[in-house]
């Protein structure tokens, strides 16, 4: 069980300030296109030092070469976890599971972004089903490709462990404390019900980055997915 902080920023200076300025020093951490287009695999490099557990979530949807080649990149950096979409199809991840073959960075591979809510499914992608359905079927395809896991959110976990099984990893963004403050985030829970439902990992990017208290809310994170 593992809860990342979602790195959200612009650049390294404004991470590096978060972290120190927080005591949030050493706290496993996710990083995203936003930091890694600034900063590029330094970064990597610069968070390792700082012994960082590490989630690079650069969600790569290519053709199966470029996305095997990118990874086998991507695999010299050392992260824990990294992550491609489904929806580019088995080949796909297939071959972004093989250009991480000589590391042990751990494939997730995303379902459905928990951004998107039953009217984009249905209304504007017109995918037959709906969100939970879609979700499981991705969920098999990345499992059979060889993923070690997938994205969802926490609504979906229980089913994916079903279909899946239960050592499948799962990893649920759109952690939030109450219902306040969703942002763009469609499909949110609280970190109590991720643990209720067996989710591996939490991602937790603005409830504490923009939080006036963020170590302290990071603790109450923490605890109530932990204690729960
Ligand atoms: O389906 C997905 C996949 C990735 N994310 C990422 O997680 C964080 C969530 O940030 P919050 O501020 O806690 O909403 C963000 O970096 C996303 O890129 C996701 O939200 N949903």
């Amino acid at each position: 069980m593992t809860m990342f902080v979602a790195l959200d920023f612009p650049n390294w200076k404004q991470t590096e300030a978060f972290l120190n300025n927080n005591a949030l020093q050493g706290v496993p951490v996710k990083v995203g296109m936003e930091l890694f287009y600034k900063e590029g695999p330094k970064v990597i490099e610069k968070l390792k030092k700082n012994n960082h557990s590490i989630f690079l979530d650069l969600k790569l949807h290519d053709i199966p070469n470029t996305v095997h080649q990118a990874m086998k990149n991507i695999a010299s950096l050392g992260v824990d976890l990294v992550t491609t979409h489904t929806l580019g199809g088995s080949e796909m991840i297939a071959q972004a599971k093989l250009g991480l073959e000589q590391s042990h960075t751990k494939l997730i591979a995303v379902t459905l972004l928990t951004s998107v809510d039953e009217e984009v499914v249905q209304q504007q992608l017109r995918l037959p089903g709906n969100v939970p359905a879609n979700v499981n079927h991705l969920a098999r395809i990345a499992k059979d490709a060889g993923a070690d896991g997938v994205v969802s959110s926490v609504h979906e976990v229980a089913s994916i462990k079903k279909v899946c099984d239960t050592s499948f990893l799962t990893l649920t963004p759109g952690i939030r404390l109450d219902s306040s403050h969703v942002h763009d985030q469609k499909r949110v829970a609280t970190p109590e019900l991720a643990n209720q439902v067996g989710s591996d990992f939490i991602v937790v990017g603005r409830a504490i980055t923009q939080s006036d208290h963020p170590y302290e809310t990071y603790m109450e994170v923490k605890k109530r997915w932990e204690e729960e």
